[in-house]
């Protein structure tokens, strides 16, 4: 696994919520990360973000004829779960990912975020093939929000930036508090899943768990917004964190990435037609494993295709939900 994917995995969890849902996450990421990748991969010099280059700029990435399958189909039943996709994500935009199950979208996440190469076809950023990046430059760049609870390790003061943070995060008083207040190292769990821990065997997710369990209990959320707020960030992506939520929850979550969508590329999977498809600069649209529709809400609705079917299955499924006028949906 390469480290950029593990390394950028953060948290959800949601303030106060119990030990036994961190350690449930770490389980389940152990599970998600038990993947053979399809090459070992290797990692070039050129640094990101390259020198000189304005601050405030999102990573711009483009795929070329990106087609996959996973590895394990490969040379038996092979199944291409992705062909042939070409795209573009300009620096900075806000991106919104939909199709229905199994059409590829976590598929085309986990190729966006280093966890497997394309089978063919190249993944550039800034127009430079990605594998000719030093990966550990990728890695601080770069945040995967899931549902896995994760935690990932950082010095309060290393995000300065903090104060915005921990407003918005509802913990400035909290943070103040600790002894060593924003000095604080929130300890736990990992900078790099390397592909030595996976070697390793099992021991290591017991010494993740025994890191979590000495951690500090401050909330995940807040945890995640510091690191956006750090200023290193310059990719998010979120792969559909806000199902478990209810709409004024999703509503609160959208509101805050917005806020700090500044000199980031925002990519968000999401089953849910609503605040994000409308807000987006960019729809992509999945169908079987290709992009068979892209642009912005209005005008793919005015196309009368793909998307406009989800569209209004959703929309009718919402209009015979009895409670569906008290949750407020916009869509
Ligand atoms: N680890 C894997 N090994 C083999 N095939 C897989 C693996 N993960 C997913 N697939 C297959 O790849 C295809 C795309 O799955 P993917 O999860 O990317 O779709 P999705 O659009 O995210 O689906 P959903 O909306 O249900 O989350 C599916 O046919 C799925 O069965």
């Amino acid at each position: 696994m390469s480290q950029t994917t593990g390394s950028v995995l953060l948290s959800l969890v949601p303030q106060n919520s119990h030990l036994s849902q961190y350690t449930n996450g770490v389980k389940k990421l152990y599970t998600g990360i038990d993947m053979k990748p399809s090459v070992k991969f290797e990692t070039g010099d050129t640094p990101y973000p390259p020198p000189g280059e304005e601050k405030n700029i999102g990573m711009h990435i483009e795929l070329r004829n990106v087609t996959f399958q996973y590895p394990e189909t490969q040379g038996t039943q092979a199944k291409v779960v992705i062909h042939d996709v070409s795209f573009t994500l300009p620096s900075s935009s806000f991106v919104v990912i939909v199709g229905e199950n199994g059409s590829g979208k976590t598929t085309l996440v986990k190729l966006l975020t280093g966890l497997f190469r394309p089978t063919s076809g190249n993944i550039l950023i800034h127009g430079i093939d990605v594998y000719q990046y030093k990966m550990s430059d990728l890695t601080n760049a770069s945040a995967l929000l899931t549902q896995n609870h994760t935690i990932f390790p950082m010095t309060i003061a290393e995000n300065i930036g903090v104060g915005e943070a921990a407003e918005l995060g509802g913990a400035r008083t909290f943070i103040e508090g600790l002894l060593d207040g924003y000095e604080t190292v929130l300890k736990p769990v990992e900078t790099a899943w390397s592909t030595k821990r996976l070697s390793e065997g099992v021991d290591w997710l017991k010494k993740v768990m025994d890191e979590v369990e000495r951690s500090k209990d401050i909330s995940g959320d807040v945890r995640t917004f510091m690191r956006l707020s750090s200023g290193h960030v310059r990719l998010v992506v979120v792969d559909e964190p806000t199902s478990a939520m209810d709409p004024a929850g999703e509503y609160e979550l959208f509101q805050k990435l917005r806020l700090m969508r500044e000199g980031k590329t925002m990519v968000f999977v999401t089953h849910r037609f609503g605040h994000l498809t409308k807000h987006a600069d960019l729809i992509l649209c999945m169908k079987e494993g290709k992009i068979v529709e892209e642009g912005t809400h209005h005008e793919l609705i005015q196309k009368n295709g793909e998307y406009h079917k989800l569209y209004d299955i959703q929309a009718r499924a919402f209009v015979d939900t009895p409670d569906a006028a008290a949750t407020g949906s916009d869509t």
